[in-house]
């Protein structure tokens, strides 16, 4: 067993390290691996909760920096061994231009692609999505398919253009000679829709739910099934692959990988409802309450409203065509590929996912109250 100092040797950075996935990775690397000398964390919003990271035996560092930025981007990169980069503009609600979308996601992974072949860093892992592949502007399901799953990834909205784009890059960057000769090895994660503590998206329908006198109406059937993975889960992914890709290079590298778990494969909304029912909420209907040409007009309606009031406010509301087309088109995963190439199993179970995540939800609901 080598000493802890040659133990610990390695610099890693996350981007977006203080977002919702991203704490997760950083909570995860300090806790599970053990190799690490310093961690950087990258972001554009720096989070309180680092403080109290800088008390451990790890060389905890904050930047808080742009990844539209080069310059900023190449001074967080440089000497580090390991860069995650989660960072991204995660927007299907109108919030951003398309410009801003494609300006982070696309032109900031670029630079961090640059970054490590400029500075010498060997390793890079992107956190990309589901998206990248489906579903497509057609609507065809994806019905628990794989990476080899031949599917028609048509799209036509800034948020999976981009990703699907950032994705490519990172892959054609695999095999690029770094600054000191040795080769970039890459690879790209597409989690499902996560879930779990911190997760926002979760957050607001429940306070939606709230408003509504503690229902919540069925609007997408549920048969409809909507892959959805535990943040713990892709946080492990993230480091075992970040740990393995040292060691596997020419297997790994250059690879795409579902993010998988024990979750179960249920409609957004039931789904959903594992966490919201244990906090109060009741979903209202066994089949949607509306026609689906009334969702469509109100989904056009929302995106009508939110051109018309731009100049004066933000308004970006959950339904609009983009989430309606996804929420109705059935996405699952089932594959084992990063259990075949990188021996990833689930660290959390179904049970142990729901638990968590029920548990967060109570607590948001008592400090709310
Ligand atoms: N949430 C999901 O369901 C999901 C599913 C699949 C993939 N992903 C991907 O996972 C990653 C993280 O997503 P998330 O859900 O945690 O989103 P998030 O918005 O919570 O986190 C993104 C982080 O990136 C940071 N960031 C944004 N723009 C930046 C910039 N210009 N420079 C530096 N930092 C910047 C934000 O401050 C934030 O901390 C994204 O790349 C997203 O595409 C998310
Ligand atoms: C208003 C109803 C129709 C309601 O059911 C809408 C739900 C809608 C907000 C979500 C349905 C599917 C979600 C997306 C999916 O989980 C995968 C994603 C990929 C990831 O990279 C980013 C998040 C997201 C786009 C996620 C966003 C919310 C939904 C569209």
């Amino acid at each position: 067993m080598a000493d802890s100092a040659q133990a610990q040797k390695l610099v890693y950075l996350v981007t977006g390290g203080c977002g919702f996935l991203g704490e997760h990775v950083v909570r995860m690397l300090l806790q599970q691996e053990p190799r690490l000398r310093e961690l950087r964390i990258f972001d554009l919003h720096l989070g309180p909760w680092l403080e109290e990271l800088k008390t451990g035996p790890v060389q905890v560092t904050a930047i808080q920096g742009d990844v539209t930025q080069a310059h900023e981007v190449a001074a967080a990169v440089a000497g580090a061994h390991v860069v995650i980069h989660t960072a991204g503009l995660v927007d299907v609600f109108g919030r951003a231009s398309p410009e801003t979308i494609h300006e982070v996601n696309v032109q900031g992974t670029k630079n961090v692609i640059e970054a490590c072949v400029q500075t010498g860093t060997q390793f890079l892992v992107y956190t990309s999505s589901m998206e990248v592949v489906g579903p497509n502007i057609k609507g065809h399901p994806f019905y628990r398919g794989n990476e080899d799953t031949p599917y028609e990834a048509v799209h036509r909205h800034p948020y999976p253009s981009s990703k699907a784009r950032a994705e490519q890059l990172v892959l054609e960057a695999n095999g690029r000679k770094v600054r000191g000769g040795l080769p970039l090895v890459t690879c790209a994660l597409r989690p499902t829709g996560i879930y779990g503590e911190g997760h926002q998206i979760m957050r607001d329908i429940y306070y939606q739910g709230l408003r509504l006198g503690g229902r919540l109406f069925r609007a997408i059937p549920a048969s409809v099934e909507h892959g959805r993975v535990y943040v713990g889960n892709v946080a492990w992914m993230h480091v075992l692959v970040a740990r393995e890709l040292q060691q596997r290079p020419a297997l790994m590298g250059g690879q795409v990988y579902f993010c998988y778990d024990k979750s179960p494969y249920k409609s957004y909304e039931d789904f959903n409802m594992e966490f919201l029912g244990p906090c109060g909420l009741r979903l209202v209907g066994t089949r949607p309450l509306l026609p689906y040409w009334l969702l469509m007009f109100l989904a056009a309606l929302n995106a009508l409203l939110q051109w018309l009031l731009r100049p004066l406010l933000l308004y970006a509301p959950l339904l609009n065509p983009y989430t309606l087309a996804m929420a109705n088109t059935t996405f699952t995963v089932s594959t084992n590929k990063a259990q075949r190439h990188f021996g990833y199993e689930p660290l959390f179970s179904w049970e142990e996912s729901r638990t968590r995540t029920i548990r967060w939800m109570q607590a948001m609901d008592s400090s709310a109250q």
